[in-house]
């Protein structure tokens, strides 16, 4: 039997706009059904709040008092809320039990803060993998391809003659991807890679089971930086993994290495990378996020070897549907 005493707020500020302009072709409704399907088991609450400062004073005023369930859609919520860190925590709902992150990576959730106020916390990795590891191949590709340049070229108007701009691209194929952080994402990236001739390296804290590395090879991070023609970052961000690709690590790298960044900003130090791309150490990047969302670093913006993507990699009608659906842990 439902019970209707569980009451689910979204710090989606507008939930039903965010998806209409997400999805031009009507199939907004069968997301936004599977949102309003919880509305069986639960009293749907949207915070009023545009703004962090708005969301907290909404929080002390009481009126979300009752609340039982954030349901919050990242990375829209951080825009809104900014993290869910002490202060933040500290003003939710005393009534608050469960935070479910719409997310894979949780970096902008205080886990600690949130088990010593008895909220668990849960968040939403597999259902993310083929998303962000269809937007990691598309982002190899660009950089090695310099796809980029060519788009510019057409856009700014100086593809003039048949001769496409220079320089010449690289193919996939017979290139090393090295992989760090062999997760979800990271297995279905080699998957993926196995179809562009790529040969995969890969490394984590753990080796994996051969029935997961999938003929991936095992190899030292040192290893990994040196014999990587492309280095795909697939790693969560914390205290470890915060800038963990910085100018020593791309003193290591092969002279022309392309660098590929689907996972977190902070997990790439953009300055350091923004010198190896001037120094001619790396030959492109890929990007789909970064350390100061929304804000860019202006060598990466002004720099045509760079292809940037505004965090898509998990922006699809089909992640969205499944979020809601199949909560992981
Ligand atoms: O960035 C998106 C995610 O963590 O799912």
């Amino acid at each position: 039997m439902v019970e209707r005493h569980l009451i689910s707020i979204s710090t989606l500020v507008s939930l039903n706009d965010s998806f209409k302009s997400s999805t031009p072709n009507g199939s907004f409704f069968s997301t936004l059904e599977t949102w309003e399907k919880l509305s069986d088991i639960a009293d749907l609450i949207k915070p009023q709040a545009a703004n962090r400062e708005q969301f907290l004073s909404e929080c002390k005023s009481r009126k979300l008092d009752g609340v039982v369930v954030i349901c919050d859609r990242a990375p829209a919520s951080m825009a809104t809320t900014g993290p869910f860190d002490e202060e933040l925590i500290q003003a939710l709902p005393k009534t608050l039990k469960f935070i479910c992150h719409n997310g894979a990576g949780y970096d902008s959730i205080d886990v600690a803060a949130c088990t010593a106020r008895g909220i668990l916390v849960s968040n939403c990795p597999a259902v993310v993998d083929d998303a962000t590891a269809d937007t990691a191949i598309f982002l190899i590709l660009a950089a090695l391809r310099g796809f980029n340049n060519g788009i510019l070229a057409i856009r700014n108007g100086t593809w003039k003659s048949k001769v496409p701009p220079d320089p010449l691209g690289h193919d996939p194929q017979g290139k090393t991807l090295g992989i760090l952080g062999m997760g979800g994402v990271g297995c279905n990236l080699k998957r993926k890679a196995d179809v562009f001739g790529m040969k995969t390296i890969y490394h984590n804290r753990t080796r994996l089971d051969d029935e997961h590395a999938a003929g991936a090879e095992y190899v030292t991070f040192d290893e990994l930086l040196a014999r990587s023609d492309v280095l795909s970052l697939n790693l969560p961000l914390n205290a470890q993994t915060r800038n963990i690709i910085s100018t020593a690590e791309f003193s290591k790298m092969k002279t022309g290495v392309v660098i590929v960044n689907t996972a977190r900003g902070g997990v790439l130090d953009e300055n350091a990378l923004v010198k190896a791309l001037e120094e001619g150490k790396v030959w492109s990047a890929g990007l789909d996020v970064y350390q100061q969302e929304p804000n860019i670093h202006p060598g990466l913006v002004s720099n045509p070897h760079v292809c940037l993507l505004p965090h898509m990699g998990t922006s699809t009608v089909e992640v969205r549907q499944r979020r809601f659906c199949e909560r992981q842990n």
